[in-house]
């Protein structure tokens, strides 16, 4: 079985951060492990509080997942301030995994912020030059790459900008901005486009975690980096077409469509 590790914060109600990933995962049919950053106290509506774990102890738990199992691909998703990434960045320095998807969380859908403003730069410097896969969305990019993104056109520019600064891929989400769900990826030579329609919906909670941890699945299942994200948003696509109405704010994505299709019965009084 293919093993796929998340480096990211805990979301206590289940619809993003490690909890979204380890989902993501299992329906994958990969093995799911998880190092947890930041503890975040969040739900569909708000961000209450955040405690960030200590590096030395965000050290720990990567050298026990390293030293005893083989990982076939990595997510790293909410690393909130300047310590966490340097913990981060110096193991992947030490393991060199192969794979590595990084989602540069810096805010909830609820518009909380999840990152330290002053620590973009360290992102940038430290973090970034390990992805194998940078998965923005407009906002991210838009800070990142310094430029204003209203269009497909700079959605391109600001791929190629983010580009140079030393990832092998990027993935810019147009999700929520651009008229369609247009996501673009630029691997140095070419863009390609992964394109669907919108869907109307508030339950969009965990959409960037699941997609990010599912490109990583199939990037770990031997995919190449096109192919990992066309499956991923078709996973991705779905899971919002199917999200959960739980909670007050953004509901949650959807990863057991599928089984329910199969016979699972989850009606909601059960
Ligand atoms: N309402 C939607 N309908 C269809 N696809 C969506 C929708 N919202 C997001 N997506 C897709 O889900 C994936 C994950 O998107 P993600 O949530 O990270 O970013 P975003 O939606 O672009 O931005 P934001 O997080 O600010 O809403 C992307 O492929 C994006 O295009
Ligand atoms: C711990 C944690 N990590 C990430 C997100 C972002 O979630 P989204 O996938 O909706 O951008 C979140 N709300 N909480």
């Amino acid at each position: 079985m293919k093993k796929v590790l998340s480096i990211a914060g805990s979301d206590c109600s289940g619809g993003a951060g490690i909890q979204a990933d380890l989902k993501t995962f299992s329906a994958h049919g990969v093995f799911g492990m998880s190092v947890i950053v930041s503890v975040v106290a969040e739900n569909t509506s708000r961000v209450i509080d955040i405690q960030d774990i200590t590096p030395d102890m965000i050290e720990k738990q990567i050298d026990a997942v390293f030293e005893d199992i083989e990982v076939d691909a990595i997510k790293i998703g909410m690393l909130s301030t300047k310590p966490c990434m340097e913990a981060v960045a110096k193991k992947m320095e030490e393991y060199k995994p192969k794979n590595i998807v990084i989602d540069p969380v810096m805010y909830a859908k609820n518009g909380c912020s999840l990152m330290d403003d002053n620590s973009i730069e360290t992102l940038l410097k430290v973090v970034l030059p390990y992805a194998d896969l940078l998965t923005p969305n407009i906002p991210e990019a838009e800070k990142i790459s310094n430029i204003k993104i209203s269009n497909k056109e700079d959605m391109k520019i600001a791929a190629k900008i983010i580009y140079e600064m030393g990832c092998k891929n990027v993935l810019i989400k147009g999700g929520y901005y651009i008229e369609n769900a247009l996501d673009v990826l630029y691997d140095g030579k070419e863009h390609y486009y992964f394109e669907t329609k919108r869907i109307d919906t508030k339950n969009t909670h965990g959409t960037g975690c699941t997609f990010s941890s599912a490109i990583a699945s199939n990037l770990a299942l031997g995919m190449t980096m096109p192919t990992a994200i066309k499956q991923a948003k078709e996973y991705i696509t779905t899971a919002i077409e199917h999200s959960l109405d739980i909670g007050k704010g953004n509901g949650p994505t959807n990863h057991f469509y599928d089984l329910y299709k199969n016979g699972l019965d989850v009606s909601e009084d059960k």
